[in-house]
């Protein structure tokens, strides 16, 4: 059976030692947390993407900085999610909640707290443990 790959793009958006979270509003997977971001379009990269899903949802104007990590989650048989994240270097403007239920700046200590996306525990992870060795930072608001 062929595969149906959806790729997608999220932002670790950090400021003052703490990363902005998401929570969705959607019936699937209602509740959940996640990095705000979202599918990639045809002919868009993963960074274009990135920066049109940050204004569509919280009307942000990113740079969008390093890649930190990427997920490859088979969320069934026929359909594997290929989650790309990246840190935001800075970005212009006030986050603000368009499409979620909520949106939550906390430590990333925190983290461990919230219930995230079965894709996302892996980033999640990443970033507790990176934190531990040496502050993620991603820049400061411009
Ligand atoms: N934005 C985002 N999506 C994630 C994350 N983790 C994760 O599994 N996903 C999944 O990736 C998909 C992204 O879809 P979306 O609905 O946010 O994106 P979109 O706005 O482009 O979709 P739409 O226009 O079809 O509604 C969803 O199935 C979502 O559950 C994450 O951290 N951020």
């Amino acid at each position: 059976m062929a595969q149906k790959i959806i790729n997608v793009s999220a932002g670790i958006i950090i400021k003052d030692d703490q990363v902005l979270i998401c929570q969705r509003r959607e019936a699937h997977h209602k509740g959940a947390w996640e990095f705000p971001g979202g599918k990639i379009e045809l002919n868009e990269s993963h960074q274009e993407a990135l920066k049109r899903e940050l204004n569509e949802e919280l009307s942000i104007n990113c740079e969008i900085g390093q890649h930190f990590h990427s997920v490859f989650y088979k969320l069934n048989i026929s359909t594997q999610l290929n989650l790309h994240a990246y840190l935001i270097k800075s970005f212009i403007g006030t986050p603000k909640c368009l499409v979620h239920s909520k949106i939550l700046w906390i430590t990333l200590q925190e983290l461990s707290y919230y219930n995230f996306l079965p894709a996302d525990l892996p980033l999640v992870e990443n970033l507790l443990n990176r934190h531990k060795k040496e502050p993620v930072k991603t820049g400061s608001k411009r």
